[in-house]
């Protein structure tokens, strides 16, 4: 059960930096009827709930005269601020001015979310009911922070116009599969509202679930405001909440969205011909050829050179460089360092995959003479390789194809970023779930990971290196200031390439076939659709 304790400072003013973070999780509408309980106010439900750990609060009155409307709503800041979460005012964008709200919650008989948005400014939230896509679309681009739909079942807490139906559980879970589908409302937060209680906000939360989007939260009034104790029915609904949400993958944050969607349009920009990146390989004997047809399928233009003379002339025009230690000889390591060198002096985003780093001494010192010498935008590799190079143990290497982390998630994304923060680079980590983890110019660490993909991808040989290849073709396009989506462009472009060629296959031959048939065929919707890229790693971390 979660309790809150009030914050120990009060945020002063509402710049993004500094005002209380939106959280739809239990998100208390009040209500000042007949509903609340002999002796109790409004203000006190209010204070019980943020004991309780209300993560959101709208003041909503419907008969109040403004000047006692505001003598409330200023009560309730007071509180709010206490606590930093955020107080919306229902309707009245007059009263959260007066009084320096966070922001109000509209309906669509209310002001129109472009007028609304442009009166309170960019630094206040904006909340809108939609009962549609029109609705959703038109306060997306308004620049809506969440949507709340309309009711998803009876309540008795307010009438509703003849002829409103409820949505239903299958009503909200069709409404987020259309909100997912639409690039303007697919980060967009959702919660959903009426007859909602702690006994069935679980069930809610879990059936209205999609693949690719879930609520984030719920709304409601009685459930807290005609409770005695409010703080404990707050606390209680929390706890179902938190318990759901933590439950199961959630595929369609904000950040995660960014990310995918700068995967789709880059491969939009690589199937339309708008770009055509010089992907040059220096790669291994057994991957050479498949790494050409899969930059070619894929709308990139590959050159696999290896002689030293040419690195200055071959690099030098290349879009990004591709390194891959999996066929060493010692000519190939000179001509990695010079075209390394050129690619570094040239701002052209160098990959490096270690194949089978920890394998032999001769492969981990070229790793660490590569890693010294040139500054990698990208290291895509299995846990074992990561871990090799991250002079990490006891992560288990079998031949140069696996490598497992015991300790599950957190185990593989500290890995991950053991190695991000060592080398300054991107790193890729495949496996069942592949991380992608860097350290950001303001020292932050983002990590995503992406549950794509299929065992079928382990059963041919040299997927891992098409990777690189598939990074290297995105990085041609997006960039060193991009590595990062690149990274996870590339390997969600592997991903849901072999998740479809799976339902053509009849053994890992034809599998192959069917896998490079994809890389030409897969489009910026079937990344969109099919992605499921995690951004809140630690949270969902075992
Ligand atoms: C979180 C949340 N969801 C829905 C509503 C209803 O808003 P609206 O349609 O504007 O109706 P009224 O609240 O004005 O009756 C809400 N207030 N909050
Ligand atoms: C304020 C409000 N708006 C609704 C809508 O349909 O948009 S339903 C509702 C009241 C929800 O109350 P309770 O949690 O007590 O059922």
């Amino acid at each position: 059960m979660t309790v809150t304790s009030p914050a120990s400072t009060a945020a002063a003013s509402a710049t993004p930096a500094t005002r209380p973070p939106l959280n739809l999780a239990v998100y208390l509408v009040t209500d000042s009827g007949s509903m609340l309980p002999e002796g109790k106010s409004v203000e006190d439900q209010v204070k019980a709930a943020l004991e309780g750990g209300a993560t959101l609060i709208q003041l909503r009155e419907k008969s109040l005269d403004t000047g006692a409307f505001i003598t409330r709503a200023r009560a309730l800041l007071t509180l709010c601020r206490a606590y930093n979460v955020p107080l919306l005012i229902n309707d009245r964008i007059d009263v959260a001015l007066a009084v320096d709200a966070d922001g109000v919650h509209l309906g669509q008989d209310d002001m129109d979310p472009k007028l609304a948005r442009a009166i309170l400014g960019p630094n206040k939230y904006l909340g809108v009911t939609v009962h549609n896509m029109h609705d959703a679309e038109r306060a997306a681009d308004a620049g809506a922070d969440y949507l709340g739909t309309c009711a998803i079942f009876d309540t008795q807490t307010k009438k509703h116009k003849p002829g409103f139906e409820p949505l239903g559980v299958e009503g909200v879970k069709a409404m987020l599969t259309k909100l997912a589908e639409h690039h303007k409302t697919r980060a967009l937060p959702v919660c959903t509202i009426g007859g909602l209680h702690a006994s069935n906000v679980g069930a809610v939360l879990k059936d209205t679930a999609t693949k690719t989007k879930k609520l984030d939260g719920v709304a409601v009034v009685s459930a807290i405001m005609a409770q005695k104790d409010a703080r404990a029915a707050t606390a209680q609904l929390k706890d179902v909440v938190e318990r759901e949400l933590a439950l199961a993958p959630v595929y369609a944050t904000r950040e995660a969205c960014q990310v995918v969607s700068v995967a789709a349009e880059t491969l939009r920009k690589l199937r339309e011909g708008k770009a055509s990146p010089l992907v040059h390989h220096i790669t291994n004997f057994v991957v050479m050829n498949d790494n050409a047809n899969a930059a070619l399928a894929v709308g990139g233009s590959p050159v696999m050179a290896h002689a030293e003379n040419e690195m200055e002339a071959m690099t030098g025009i290349a879009s990004s460089l591709v390194l891959n230690v999996g066929t060493l000889s010692d000519t190939w390591i000179s001509a990695m360092l010079t075209a390394g060198r050129v690619a570094n002096a040239r701002g052209i985003p160098v990959v490096l995959d270690p194949v089978g780093a920890g394998a032999t001494p001769y492969r981990l010192a070229t790793c660490r003479t590569l890693l010294s010498e040139i500054k990698f935008d990208i290291i895509k590799g299995n846990a074992g390789e990561i871990a090799a190079l991250a002079n990490v143990q006891g992560v288990e290497q079998r031949g140069v194809d696996s490598g497992e982390v015991a300790g599950g998630e957190k185990a593989s994304v500290a890995l991950a970023v053991a190695l991000a923060k060592a080398t300054g680079a991107v790193v890729a980590m495949s496996g069942a779930t592949d991380y992608v983890a860097r350290v950001t110019a303001e020292g932050k660490t983002q990590v995503v990971a992406v549950d794509n993909g299929t065992q079928w991808l382990g059963k041919i040989t040299g997927t891992g290196c098409t990777t690189a290849t598939l990074v290297g073709c995105f990085a041609g396009v997006l960039g060193k200031a991009n590595a990062f989506e690149a990274a996870v462009a590339g390997i969600l472009t592997m991903c849901v390439a072999g998740e479809k060629a799976v339902a053509l296959a009849k053994g890992p031959m034809s599998f192959k076939v069917a896998l490079f048939d994809e890389f030409f065929n897969v489009m910026p919707a079937d990344l969109v659709q099919a992605a499921k890229v995690r951004d809140r790693i630690q949270a969902n971390a075992d």
